[in-house]
């Protein structure tokens, strides 16, 4: 190649190079428009699709926060609106009214509205800033809405107002309905006591629960049952009058309150200055917003949670407030409390099981998931006798019943024996006894008291003070209680005594007689010594407050008392129960509940207890077991009804043993059967009819109480003092096998008395066991005294039997007109009743006027009648005969007897009443033998 060519192919190149470039370029910008396009159109693209996300965002956002606005709604419903006839129903979440959100600022169209929920018992506090009108609407808001949504009577309110503003006294009908339901204090040491007790109510509960569960109410839900309370506190104008020390107390609170159902509203108002010792108010604001749910009104009303949003308060009327309250307190009266059955806390299968060497255990109820029981005769624990008490339908019988039971379930007849004793006019002791349409019996009662009275009372208590006695000697060569002797005797049967006595106080009315004073004295003897010998006592009442200083004073009986029962009552009958400052009863609050308490009622020892429900069908059927098990071995127990009248067919058996000892010539004088003594054994009371002075019968005082006069014949005939002469003829009668008996009747009865009192079926009856009477009527009586005078001059002493009845002698007048010798018709009166006893002529006479007896027996008359039984007569009567240290008060269906020769002293007894058409039946159809 030449240097030509050279130059020519640069000179080529340097021309070709410009275009090259430019076409190099040219591309270049093309490329670059190309990408510069697209990228535009990506940018676009992409502009688009998240406009389009967004929209589809918002969209589904504002369908979902309208559809969760419903959920939300729907769901209060619920939550608000738990079901208030469940027990357990709380009002864990309360509705106060609504939120707004603005819907602009959720791309909705319209503002948002939801209900304002907020939580609280159980759950939360609840503290309300600013202290105006509002502030009142939103307590009355919360107070109701608390109310409403927990079941009835669950939920109490307690209120502190220092300014006395009233704003709780428009619920104050609660208080109508349930005691201590509502409960208002405004001084600053009722706020403090109050708080002590709030905090002790703390304490109580976590030891219920024992850690088992969190909360209260997870409790509840877990036992089933509404144990313990909730309580809703109201501290208004916080914290007016609120030392340091209680601002603390009201901090530990709000701590550990809710866990225990006890939830409190605060309301702090704008003016915060606290107690003398207050600290710096920031801080107590400070700490309040640490309490819970921050309600503040102060500007506008606002909900902590939401601040955001405007809250917006659905105020009740006060008028709807008092309404919706009153609509309440009936739902709380209708509204039972928890219940627990007798099958919760006895075991049916396990029957008489356990031996009582050692001490005896009943059940009484369940205090959350604790079976609750009570022990006896623990020599460890030493608690031997329990004291019972609650106010008029609060439950006692059926908490009596449950302890009968469950000790007849637990223990045979031959390891516990019961003493029932009922001074109340009830009837829950007839179960027991054995009827003649259904023969079953309790095999555990040996003695029942259906309508006691104070003479049977101190019977029985005699008669287990003799048992004690007897025990002692028994027991002594191998230690010194039951549990020794059973231990190195264990063939021997000797069965714990409960001795338990419902309405117990009636024992010590009047309070000043002998009878009280004896029945003290025996029962703390009883209660003290009797622990050695498996001897217990359970005292039940209504009301002790008015004997238990006399309790305490005289006898220290309480002191013999560890276990205390009280189910609800008064405050002052709660403190007489347990001990001073201890109302724990008084502040129950359903039927069936009641505190226990083991240590002579000290206050922190109570526990709350629901006492099992005596299931009537239940509790029959073991009866019903129990008496087929043991009807061969256990006798039926004694039964003393203080209000039936003593019929003369009930004499029946007594008067065949009288005739069946005649007959075997174990006893050669007929006894006259005239009453049943108060007392446990059931021997009756007569009058043996020897051939000695003085074996006559004076019938004293009215037979009958007037209001009873005009009764239909038969029906309710009562006068006692024919009852006595009718039964003691018929008995009498009865007791002459050989018919060697006359009978004769002197009557002076009215005809209405007398048909009222079934004279003539009397007759006829004595007619028809072969002994007619002879009738001597008013006009033929100073003949037949004359003549029976004569005859008993002349008569032999061994001859046959004669008994003068006299019915009503009183009516003849005073008998002292002489006659043509000087003799008065009372002169031959005295001399029947003086001189007939030895020659077998008796008198068995019925005057209704003392006064008129003294003048027919004149100043003389001692020694002429040993046995008189006085029915309707004065205390002072009684002392003209009896010295002025016998004590008698007038009783129905009562009389008092004395024979001078035969009775250490004299005895109450349950007179007979006249015949009626049973008794007749009776007495004719039975088996007399020879
Ligand atoms: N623990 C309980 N559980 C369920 N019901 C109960 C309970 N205790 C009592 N009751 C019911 O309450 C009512 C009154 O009870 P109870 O007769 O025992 O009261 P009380 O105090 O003995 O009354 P009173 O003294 O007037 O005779 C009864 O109908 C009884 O069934």
């Amino acid at each position: 190649m030449t240097t030509d060519d050279s130059v020519a192919d640069l000179a080529r190149l340097g021309d070709e190079l410009p275009l090259a470039h430019q076409r190099v370029l040219g591309s270049l910008e093309a490329a670059t428009r190309r990408h510069e396009q697209a990228t535009a159109a990506r940018a676009q693209a992409m502009r688009a699709d998240q406009q389009r996300a967004v929209a589809l965002a918002r969209n589904r956002s504002a369908q979902q926060v309208i559809e969760f606005g419903g959920y939300v709604r729907d769901n209060t419903e619920t939550a608000t609106n738990s079901a208030v006839d469940d027990v357990l129903a709380t009002a864990e979440y309360v509705q106060l009214g609504h939120l707004e959100l603005p819907g602009h600022a959720l791309g909705v169209n319209e503002d948002l509205e939801l209900p304002w929920v907020v939580p609280l018992l159980g759950r939360s506090n609840l503290v309300v800033f600013g202290g105006d009108d509002q502030a009142r609407s939103i307590v009355h808001r919360v107070v109701l809405a608390a109310l409403t949504g927990t079941a009835p009577g669950q939920l109490d309110v307690i209120g502190h107002d220092p300014h006395l503003r009233g704003w709780l006294a428009p619920f104050s009908g609660l208080k109508d309905a349930l005691d201590g339901s509502l409960y208002v204090v405004s001084s600053a040491d009722d706020l403090d006591k109050t708080l002590d007790r709030l905090i002790a109510d703390v304490q109580r509960v976590t030891d219920t629960m024992r850690g088992s569960e969190p909360t209260l109410l997870d409790y509840r839900r877990t036992v089933g049952y509404p144990a313990e309370r909730l309580q809703l506190v109201v501290l208004l104008d916080y914290p007016i009058g609120v030392t340091d020390t209680m601002h603390r107390k009201v901090t530990t609170l709000a701590r550990v309150g809710p866990a225990a159902g006890i939830c409190l509203v605060v309301v702090s108002g704008n003016d915060t200055r606290g107690g003398s010792e207050g600290a710096p108010q920031p801080d107590r604001a400070r700490e309040l917003h640490d309490f819970g749910e921050i309600i503040d009104q102060r500007s506008a009303l606002r909900w902590s949670r939401y601040p955001h949003c405007s809250a917006h308060l659905s105020a009740p009327t006060v008028d709807e407030v008092i309404k919706a309250v009153a609509d309440l307190t009936a739902r709380m009266r209708t509204a039972g409390g928890p219940q627990v059955d007798f099958v919760d806390v006895e075991d049916l299968n396990d029957r008489w099981t356990r031996s009582s060497a050692e001490g005896i255990t009943f059940a009484l109820g369940r205090a959350g998931r604790d079976l609750v029981e009570v022990r006896f005769g623990d020599e460890r624990e030493q608690r031997h006798n329990a004291l019972v008490t609650g106010a008029v339908g609060q439950g006692k019988s059926n908490l009596l019943k449950v302890i009968i039971h469950s000790l007849s379930q637990r223990y045979s007849p031959a390891e516990v024996q019961m003493y029932l004793l009922d001074f109340k006019d009830g009837v829950s002791l007839y179960p027991y006894t054995s009827t003649p349409h259904s023969p079953d019996f309790l095999p555990h009662a040996r003695v029942l008291g259906l309508e006691s009275d104070r003479d049977f009372g101190l019977a029985v208590l005699q008669e287990i003070d003799a048992e004690r006695v007897r025990r002692a000697a028994v027991i002594k060569p191998y230690g010194d209680n039951i549990a020794r002797y059973r231990h190195q005797v264990p063939a021997a049967t000797m069965p714990r005594i409960v001795l338990m006595i419902d309405e117990f106080q009636r024992l010590f009315e009047p309070g000043d007689d002998a009878i009280a004073g004896q029945a003290a004295q025996l029962l703390e003897g009883l209660a003290r010594l009797g622990r050695a010998y498996g001897i217990h006592v359970l005292l039940a009442s209504q009301s002790i407050s008015g004997i238990s200083a006399l309790m305490a004073r005289e006898s220290g009986l309480y002191g013999q008392f560890p276990i205390r029962i009280g189910l609800k009552n008064s405050p002052q009958e709660s403190v007489a129960t347990m001990s001073v400052g201890n109302d724990g009863p008084a502040r129950l609050r359903h039927r069936g509940e009641a505190v226990i308490n083991l240590d002579y009622g000290s206050l922190g020892a109570n526990r709350t207890v629901t006492i099992a429900s005596a299931q009537d069908d239940i509790l029959d059927s073991l009866r019903h077991t129990w008496w087929e098990l043991a009807r061969d071995t256990c006798p039926a127990p004694a039964v003393f009804d203080g209000a039936r009248l003593l019929r003369p067919a009930d004499a029946v058996p007594s008067i065949r043993r009288l005739r069946a000892a005649r007959l075997t010539a174990q006893s050669g004088a007929p006894s006259a059967v005239i009453g049943m003594p108060i007392s446990v054994s059931a021997v009756p009371a007569t009058v043996t009819f020897t051939a000695e002075p003085g074996r006559n019968l004076a019938v004293l005082g009215a037979g009958e109480k007037l209001d009873q006069l005009g009764a239909a014949p038969g029906e309710t005939a009562a006068n006692h003092a024919i009852g006595v002469l009718q039964t003691a003829a018929l008995s009498l009668a009865l007791q002459h096998p050989a018919g060697d008996a006359r009978f004769v009747s002197i009557e002076l009865l009215d005809d209405s008395t007398a048909s009222r009192n079934n004279m003539g079926p009397w007759h006829h009856l004595m007619a028809r066991i072969g002994f007619p009477v002879d009738i001597i009527d008013r006009n033929g009586i100073l003949n037949f005294l004359q003549e029976q005078a004569d005859a008993i001059a002349e008569a032999d002493p061994a001859g046959p039997a004669t008994y003068i009845l006299a019915f009503g002698l009183d009516r003849i007048g005073r008998l002292d007109t002489p006659d043509a010798f000087a003799n008065t018709p009372a002169e031959v009166l005295r001399a029947v009743l003086r001189d007939g006893p030895t020659k077998s002529v008796h008198v068995l006479g019925w005057w209704a006027n003392t006064a008129t007896y003294q003048a027919h027996l004149g100043f003389a008359g001692d020694g002429m009648v040993d046995v008189m039984v006085f029915l309707r007569v004065d205390q002072s009567a009684v002392h003209d005969f009896l010295g002025p240290f016998v004590t008698w008060t007038v009783r129905d269906n009562r009389a008092l007897w004395t024979d001078r020769t035969q009775l250490p002293e004299p005895t109450v007894l349950v007179p007979f009443s006249p015949v009626g058409d049973q008794d007749a039946r009776v007495i004719t159809t039975a088996e007399w033998g020879p």
